[in-house]
């Protein structure tokens, strides 16, 4: 929901200053939930509100994903709303074709820190940020960029057109693949046989390690990474030394998650939505925002993916906010915001003045997208060009005028049949 979700497979972990009367309920593999029916396996991921398991269904016999909430009010409070989000979702999908995440159950779980609330929901890969780490910050071809933002559209489609919602975080690291990366972490491929109770011995031994130990492990980890200068599992824009890797045979499927934050389009829940990279000028300046402020962050998704790296990373600077930095690059990108856009917020006053000029960042250095593509990202010009053309009408400054999903989804570079 927030900007700060992350898998198991990345380096930190969720801290053990949260697992108190109010937060995570701690899970030991094979620790059972909803009178049996659910057997922990191994943890996924973990976000601000929760953590999420690998879990095995006794009634059903496949595998889910059981997202374990804190415990506080606030939590339940936030759960609860994310569970008649995800219920809308799936009564509105019976045959589970809009690539949006599965809610497939729901419960109380009372423990020692609380009661929690938990969903369970379809079993999901790896996330589209942890796909483009894969892919060493390089950029995916096009084609398969194309593929990955069908589905993304046709989630989005279904969310604005269907179900009147917007997501409001929409970013690569809530947009999971149906299957893992690495097959052997996919638990029916791998032939993984699942765990239906508690293994033997203490908290402490065997093959169920203990909070305090994998933390440890973790520091000894990051520490011996420190000294040989290099991060495991992150590649960064350095590391383009290293060889190429292939993605052929990679499903790349993918589903819309993370509900936390999603509100009705008539009933806006915050002022302030979006993860900062990914944020609408709409929202920065307080206009009104709806549908149109998550066509923005698809768009910035979409960069990403093709390049490897994110659209814009404001930062505060001598003399200007982050906003403001962040208002800057976009123009510097897309061109001049119109006036009627730059002055029309409730934050317009702070950041503009009457002509709708940056009052603190006088000297613009206007580029153009299909030029950035081609010279910082080494696309061809045909490429470039295409791209920006599919792009650019989405980065509209007035929300009002950007393409919904469904004119997305018929736009000539997405479409299927020009698809080699
Ligand atoms: N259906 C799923 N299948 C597999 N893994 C999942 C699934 N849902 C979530 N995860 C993993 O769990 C992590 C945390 O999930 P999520 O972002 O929904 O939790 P959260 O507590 O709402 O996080 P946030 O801090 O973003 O609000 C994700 O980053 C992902 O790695």
């Amino acid at each position: 929901m927030s900007c700060s979700s992350s898998s198991a497979s990345e380096e930190e972990d969720e801290g053990m200053e949260s697992y108190r009367k109010g937060g995570y309920h701690a899970v030991r593999m094979g620790d059972s939930f909803n009178a049996g029916r659910y057997i922990a396996q191994r943890k996924l991921g973990w976000g601000q509100f929760s953590t999420v398991w690998l879990a095995y269904d006794t009634h059903s016999s496949v595998y889910v994903a059981l997202k374990i909430q804190k415990s506080a009010p606030e939590f339940g409070q936030s759960a609860l709303h994310e569970i008649e989000v995800l219920s809308a979702i799936s009564d509105g999908d019976p045959s589970n074709s809009k690539f949006v995440v599965r809610l497939v159950d729901h419960f109380k779980h009372v423990g020692p820190n609380g009661q929690h609330l938990c969903m369970v929901l379809e079993f999901l890969g790896d996330s589209l940020l942890q796909l483009t780490k894969y892919n060493r910050y390089k950029g995916l071809e096009l084609k398969k960029v194309k593929e990955i933002c069908r589905c993304i559209l046709t989630g989005l489609d279904y969310l604005h057109r269907e179900l009147k919602l917007i997501h409001t975080d929409l970013k690569p690291e809530n947009i999971l693949l149906l299957s893992t990366i690495n097959p052997s972490k996919d638990p029916i491929k791998s032939g993984m046989k699942p765990i239906l109770e508690r293994p033997e011995g203490n908290l402490h031994g065997g093959s169920t390690m203990s909070l305090i130990e994998k933390k440890l492990k973790q520091r000894a980890r990051r520490a011996a990474a420190r000294i040989s200068g290099r991060q495991p599992s992150t590649g960064g824009v350095g590391s383009n030394a290293k060889p190429e890797r292939c993605l052929e045979g990679i499903d790349l499927r993918c589903k819309i998650v993370d509900f936390g934050s999603a509100c009705w389009g008539d009933k806006p829940l915050a002022e302030e939505i979006q993860t900062r990279q990914y944020r609408a000028p709409e929202v920065i300046l307080q206009s009104r925002y709806s549908f149109p402020a998550d066509m923005w962050s698809f768009a910035c998704t979409a960069f990403e993916l093709a390049t490897g790296e994110m659209m814009f990373t404001p930062n505060v600077g001598q003399g200007f906010s982050e906003d403001e930095d962040h208002l800057a690059s976009m123009m510097e990108l897309l061109g001049k915001m119109p006036k009627k856009i730059a002055t029309g917020g409730a934050k317009s006053k702070d950041y503009f003045d009457k002509f709708g000029d940056l009052k603190r960042i006088r000297r613009l250095k206007y580029g153009s997208l299909d030029r950035l593509l081609v010279d910082k990202f080494n696309f061809s010009d045909s490429d470039a060009k295409e791209f920006a053309e599919f792009l650019v009408p989405i980065l509209d400054f007035d929300p009002v005028t950007r393409p919904t999903a469904q004119q997305c989804l018929q736009h000539s570079w997405i479409d299927i049949k020009n698809i080699d």
